[in-house]
């Protein structure tokens, strides 16, 4: 909805009404058609401004409407005709405007924004501002259709639009005002500013002030513009239309004239409107705002549990986690007590971790209270602290040791979190005096920049302490996502079985540049073997090596069977080699040196590969990527079924937010769950059925019980599988 009223005498103020955002649904674009035709039509009014209620201006098009058949006034002539009105039409912007949102206001003749505050800091005047500006539909798999690539390169100039349109980022008032996005700011009442203005601008000429009418600022060379801008969203996320149709609505913009160019603007949406991707993408908006609403199997939920407030917290061990972990904390504003008992880590850490700091504050553009951390070697220096993050070496033993520590040192009410990868929660909070107080808290290397963060809770674990984590990670700008636990938890648990696929293919012919081919392809930044040299080789050894799988001295058919399953020590074997991967020097790849970034191809591998075949009878045969893509991807897929029968995560968002977050699935295939479904759940079965045949000593090839269970209901959409996932736990 629309609401219409006329103020000052003379000013028709049409506000927006749609909340939280005030989105373009059918009945906003029709009360704004209604109330600029009442405006335009009454001689009482000489102008016109444009607001949103709630201090919101608009957030777009309504996404949800996306996916239904569309009805209500289209935007494009909407905005036409606020452009061609004879009445100046001004946007006055608190909040966001953003998408659809903007491309209104740009249609209008002046844009005046709020800016919060103006601060002195150093000599550098900064402005604090609320308001936000962009054009994200990229982000959703879709480009500014409502004339958004054709009006913006007019107003700012075809480098800027390009890097605000391909990317998608929102900027604040003051950038704005700098681009020439906006005429004005104010750090007063918007709209009362706005209603001014009006009154001020009444009667004068618009001739200047209709965006479509302007040309583009002409530039040198613009072909190598666009094929550096081409190439730049071509690696930035392989595979995605949407950024490929943005550069080439803009291109549009500066070559050809206003009409032909909205032309080619509708046309290029035309071909994203319906893609999967764009669906993957809507799906995906929707999916990390529903991680959010978190609930457990025994019905604790975010809107009935209380966080507790953290001010001071402390992390113990200050290894490459523990020390990006208090960066995460500091930066969110946390008073934090860093504990290293070893006193050349601790020096180590004192240095790395202010510099870290540092870094950060200058890409971010903040500033961060020096004090804010003490350091210490002594545990008994978290005494006072509200929440303790253990960072130590991933030994459950020493992990014990702490934990029983903890428990005598802290106060009776701390939050005691763990950040191992994959040991047992439960246990860990068995050694404490209170273990619903125990919670994992799984951050992803770096701590301080990976934006996902597993929250695992125990059987004991409150309700209050997995909401005060939860809450804890959102200040901490992660992405938390509540999880139950077992070994590996979510990610790391299916993680393992698309690792052991990509070895068994390396057995029976693949090469690792093959099935790094395949998953890059796909969309990963990296294949499995090039992320495994990255992250050392040596990890996973030493959990085989704890768990007892890593034993080279096997021979004959027992090499390649552990527990009754088939297993590949390719890995272990590699280790043994001391390939550790990027830190080395060699790994799956080689390097120019130990430390070296750039993979290439290692004959060395290939042969040992040949001999390994040779020695254990398999005769390679041909492997193609469609195999490739079928076996790693399904056999993970496969597992998040799993997971989600047994309730360790509760919906499918939850595993494609951890996937896309923290595991490099590429976002414009929603995550592993939604990829399911897109294929059809038919087929994922059909193809696991086949691989078990063809591998029966693979048990997790087996379709899991939910997976089939979903196909025999008929393979309903994924926002309907929790209705399928609830009734198995209620017979239950
Ligand atoms: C606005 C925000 C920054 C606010 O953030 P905040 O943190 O405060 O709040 P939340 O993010 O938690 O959001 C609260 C709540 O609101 C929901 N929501 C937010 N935005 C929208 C929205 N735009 N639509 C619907 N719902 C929205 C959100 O989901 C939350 O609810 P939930 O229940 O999930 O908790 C932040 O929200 C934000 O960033 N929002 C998105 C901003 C955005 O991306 N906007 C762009 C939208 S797309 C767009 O505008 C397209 C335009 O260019 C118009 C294009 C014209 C279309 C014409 C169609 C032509 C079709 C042609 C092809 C046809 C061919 C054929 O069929 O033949």
């Amino acid at each position: 909805m629309a609401q219409y009223r006329r103020v000052s005498g003379s000013v028709g103020l049409i506000t927006l009404q749609n909340p939280p955002v005030n989105a373009l649904s059918a009945s906003v674009r029709q009360g704004i058609v209604d109330s600029v035709k009442r405006a335009l039509g009454d001689q009482k009014v000489k102008s016109v401004v444009i607001c949103g209620q709630n201090g919101v201006f608009c957030g777009g098009a309504d996404i949800r409407e996306f996916g239904r058949q569309m009805s209500g006034p289209p935007l494009v002539p909407m905005i036409h005709d606020i452009e061609a009105a004879n009445k100046p039409v001004v946007a006055a912007i608190e909040g966001s405007a953003l998408g659809g949102g903007l491309e209104l206001a740009l249609g209008c003749h002046y844009r005046i924004s709020h800016s919060k505050a103006v601060v002195y800091h150093c000599f550098i005047m900064t402005m604090s501002d609320q308001a936000k500006l962009g054009l994200p539909e990229v982000t959703l798999g879709l480009l500014p259709a409502a004339g958004g690539t054709q009006r913006l390169p007019r107003l700012i100039g075809v480098p800027a639009a390009l890097n605000l349109i391909t990317t998608g980022r929102h900027v604040t008032a003051a950038e704005a005002l700098q681009l020439g996005i906006l005429d004005h700011v104010t750090e007063h009442n918007t709209v009362d500013v706005a209603v001014k203005f009006a009154l001020s601008v009444t009667g004068e000429s618009l001739d200047g002030r209709r965006i479509s009418s302007f040309s583009c600022a002409p530039l040198s060379d613009l072909d190598s513009l666009f094929e550096e801008a081409m190439l730049k969203v071509r690696s930035a996320a392989r595979g995605a239309i949407a950024p490929v149709a943005c550069v080439q609505a803009v291109r549009a913009a500066a070559t050809l004239p206003y009409a032909q160019g909205m032309e080619r603007e509708k046309e290029l949406m035309a071909t994203l409107f319906h893609s999967g991707q764009a669906r993957a993408l809507q799906y995906f908006f929707f999916a990390q705002r529903a991680v959010g609403r978190w609930s457990t199997p025994s019905g604790a939920r975010w809107d009935t549990s209380q966080p507790r407030p953290v001010r001071k917290a402390a992390v113990i061990g200050l290894g490459t986690m523990g020390r990006g972990i208090t960066v995460a904390l500091a930066q969110a504003g946390l008073s934090v007590v860093a504990v290293e008992t070893h006193a050349k880590q601790l020096m180590e850490a004192t240095k790395a971790v202010p510099s870290m700091l540092k870094r950060g504050a200058v890409r971010g553009g903040t500033t961060i209270e020096p004090d804010s951390i003490t350091y210490s070697q002594n545990l008994q220096a978290v005494a006072d602290v509200d929440l303790v993050i253990e960072a130590v070496f991933e030994d459950m033993a020493l992990k014990e040791k702490v934990f029983q520590q903890l428990s005598i040192i802290c106060k009776p009410d701390t939050l005691l979190c763990t950040n191992t990868s994959s040991l047992d929660v439960d246990h860990l909070a068995s050694q404490t005096r209170h273990p619903e107080l125990v919670v994992g808290m799984h951050f992803f290397a770096p701590a301080h920049v990976m934006k996902l963060l597993e929250v695992v809770y125990g059987r004991r674990s409150s309700p209050a302490a997995v909401a005060t984590a939860m809450q804890l990670g959102k200040k901490m700008g992660k992405v938390s996502v509540a999880v139950g636990n077992c070994r590996g938890f979510a990610g790391n648990r299916m993680l393992k079985r698309y690792l052991e696929q990509a070895f068994f293919l390396l057995e029976e012919g693949a090469t690792p540049e093959l099935v790094d081919r395949a998953l890059e392809e796909f969309g990963f930044p990296m294949g499995v073997f090039r992320m495994s040299d990255l992250s050392g080789l040596d990890v996973g050894w030493r959990v085989r090596k704890a768990d007892g799988l890593a034993d080279t001295s096997l021979t004959g058919t027992s090499a390649r069977v552990r527990q009754g399953c088939r297993y590949s020590p390719l890995g272990d074997l590699l280790c043994e080699h001391g390939r550790f991967g990027q830190k080395t020097g060699r790994g799956w790849y080689q390097y120019d040196k130990p430390g070296g970034r750039v993979a290439k191809s290692d004959p060395w591998l290939h042969n040992f590969l040949d001999e390994y075949r040779a020695r254990h009878g398999l005769v390679p045969r041909c492997i193609d990527q469609q195999e490739v893509l079928e076996r790693c991807l399904f056999v993970l897929i496969n597992e998040g079924f799993q997971i989600l029968e047994e309730g360790i995560a509760a919906g499918p968002e939850d595993i494609d937010a951890i996937y896309v977050f923290g595991y490099g699935w590429p976002r414009h295939r929603g995550g592993p769950m939604f990829y399911a479904d897109m294929v059809g759940l038919e087929r994922v079965v059909e193809r696991l059925e086949r691989y078990h045949q063809a591998h029966p000593d693979v048990p997790y090839l087996q379709p899991s019980g939910l997976l089939r269970r979903l196909v025999a209901n008929g393979s309903p959409p994924i926002h309907k599988w929790r209705n399928v996932i609830k009734n198995r736990n209620s017979q239950l």
